[in-house]
């Protein structure tokens, strides 16, 4: 096994890389003029067949900087039919003419090499792992890629050990590494363990966080699926033991004592700062602005604007008048879908912040309550996408029944909503109910930035997030 810079090895293969480049989930968000990419860092991983290329690519945006993207390519001269999906294309010309070209990550021998290439210590010019645990990696666990490609991609090795490749990589601190460091270190149940982050010191990319392997937590289904299918037995009685009121309310309240839990242990990990007045005014500022941009790329929020406004204004107010704001570490992007419902209770994964706000905004310390505020919006998700759901499953359409179900639907988020916030404060998190104004203002700021999300990534969904500015916008106090 031998790793090399071999930035020419590149070179050839461009052409054929860059129009599978933008099919990609995570290219989408980023874009950015594919004619003149530039390879940052390159190195060969293993040089016999098949091949590993690990490639950091740069690309430029509109604005003058470089949005980088990470790949770890394959190369075989004939690909089985087993991984025919992860084809890119043949190369064209250069050292591996003719041979095809694929996504490595698929390839189930290519990342146990790479497992076992990162376990070998000493200096080398390709990714090094640097350990947070002192256990000896389990090289000989079998990979599989996760199936679940969002902004990332992720490979699990004998479902043991996670591993997170980060997309677009960007120089400096690591938000989610620090925290799960953090986290770790702390002995936190809520989380899982960090076991080693993956850098490059390759000239060009020194100390870039390239992705981290972390505690593989098996579960049937993420917190965002169990939550739709209890939406769905409620919605359609098949709940028995309270087919009306639906069976979730004691995992939502554990989950708030998680989130809470979690809260704790990032306020002393991180600094915790009380805002001041003239710091929340001018997030007031920077909310409203985002709401106008917003309104420009979403149309249908513009008729919010003075009314969504107002409620950040009140939250300026609120803490003119001496109301204590403080802000810390925070998860950033808390959803259903970020937490797992694990045989020892909720865990809480992906600690980037939201994928379409800058690393700036993201490592800004935030009031705990934009967390709480993303969960209460989730739950109003998954009772609007499981109603949804239901109608499309349901041949009865008789206005009745669909009154029927939404009435249910709404009144499972209420109920889930009330269950997560009483488990927050019963496990000493700041209590929600006593600070309305923020709360009412982060849900709207949490709303209007799903609008844009919804907008750019799933046009069909943007009925949800719409729904919920236009409630938000009805309710002043
Ligand atoms: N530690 C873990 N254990 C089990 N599954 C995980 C773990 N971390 C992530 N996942 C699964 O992978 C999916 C994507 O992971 P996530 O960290 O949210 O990536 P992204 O940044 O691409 O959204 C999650 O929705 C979850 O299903
Ligand atoms: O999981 P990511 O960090 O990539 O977060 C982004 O995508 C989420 C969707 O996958 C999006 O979450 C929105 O949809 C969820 C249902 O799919 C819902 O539970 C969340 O409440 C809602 O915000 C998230 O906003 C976005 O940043």
């Amino acid at each position: 096994m031998t790793v090399a810079v071999a930035e020419p090895v590149l070179e050839p293969l461009l052409p054929a890389l860059t129009p599978w480049l933008r099919t990609r989930r995570w290219f989408g968000a980023g874009g950015g003029a594919l004619d003149s990419v530039r390879p940052v860092v390159v190195s060969v991983v293993h040089d016999e067949a098949p091949v590993l290329v690990h490639a950091v690519l740069g690309v430029p945006r509109p604005d003058g900087t470089e949005q980088l993207y990470q790949l770890f390519l394959g190369l075989r001269r004939a690909l089985p039919a087993r991984l025919a999906g992860a084809a890119i294309a043949t190369v064209p010309e250069g050292r591996w003419q003719g041979w095809t070209l694929y996504e490595a990550t698929e390839d189930a021998a290519l990342m146990g090499v790479l497992l076992r290439s990162l376990a070998v210590r000493g200096r080398r010019d390709g990714p090094r792992l640097e350990r947070t645990s002192a256990h000896p990696l389990p090289v000989g666990l079998v990979p599989r890629p996760l199936s679940a490609d969002q902004s990332n991609s992720a490979v699990v090795y004998g479902d043991r050990l996670l591993f997170k490749i980060y997309r677009r990589p960007e120089p400096g601190p690591h938000l989610e590494v620090e925290a799960l460091r953090a986290l770790t270190e702390r002995h936190c149940a809520r989380t899982p363990a960090l076991h080693g982050t993956l850098y490059t010191d390759a000239p060009g990319g020194e100390r870039l966080v390239l992705g981290m392997f972390e505690e593989f937590l098996p579960v049937e289904a993420d917190g965002w699926q169990s939550a739709l299918r209890q939406v769905g037995d409620c919605l359609e009685g098949r709940d028995s033991a309270a087919p009306v009121t639906g069976g979730f309310t004691a995992h939502a309240r554990a989950l708030g004592e998680a989130v809470a839990e979690v809260h704790a242990v990032l306020a002393d990990a991180f600094p915790r700062t009380r805002v001041t007045p003239e710091e929340v005014a001018e997030e007031a500022r920077l909310m409203k602005r985002r709401l106008r941009l917003a309104a420009a790329e979403v149309p249908a929020l513009d008729r919010y604007r003075g009314r969504i406004g107002a409620l950040y204004d009140d939250y300026a107010r609120h803490a003119g008048r001496g109301c204590p704001v403080f802000a810390q570490r925070v998860h950033g992007d808390l959803h259903l879908g970020q937490v797992l419902p694990t045989a020892d209770g909720w865990r809480l994964i992906d600690f980037e912040g939201e994928p379409d706000r800058s690393a700036a905004e993201r490592a800004e310390p935030q009031p705990v309550l934009r967390d709480v505020a993303g969960m209460l919006r989730s739950f109003d998700y998954a009772a609007q996408t499981g109603l949804a759901a239901v109608r499309k499953r349901s041949a009865d359409r008789t206005p009745g029944l669909r009154l029927r179900h939404a009435r249910r639907a709404e009144a499972w988020a209420i109920r889930n909503r009330r269950a997560f916030i009483a488990g927050y404060a019963g496990a000493g998190g700041a209590d929600p109910r006593c600070h309305p104004v923020p709360l009412r203002a982060f849900e709207a700021d949490k709303a209007v930035y799903e609008a844009v999300y919804e907008a750019r990534h799933r046009p069909d969904w943007l009925g949800i997030p719409l729904t919920a500015v236009h409630r938000l916008a009805g309710v002043r106090g």
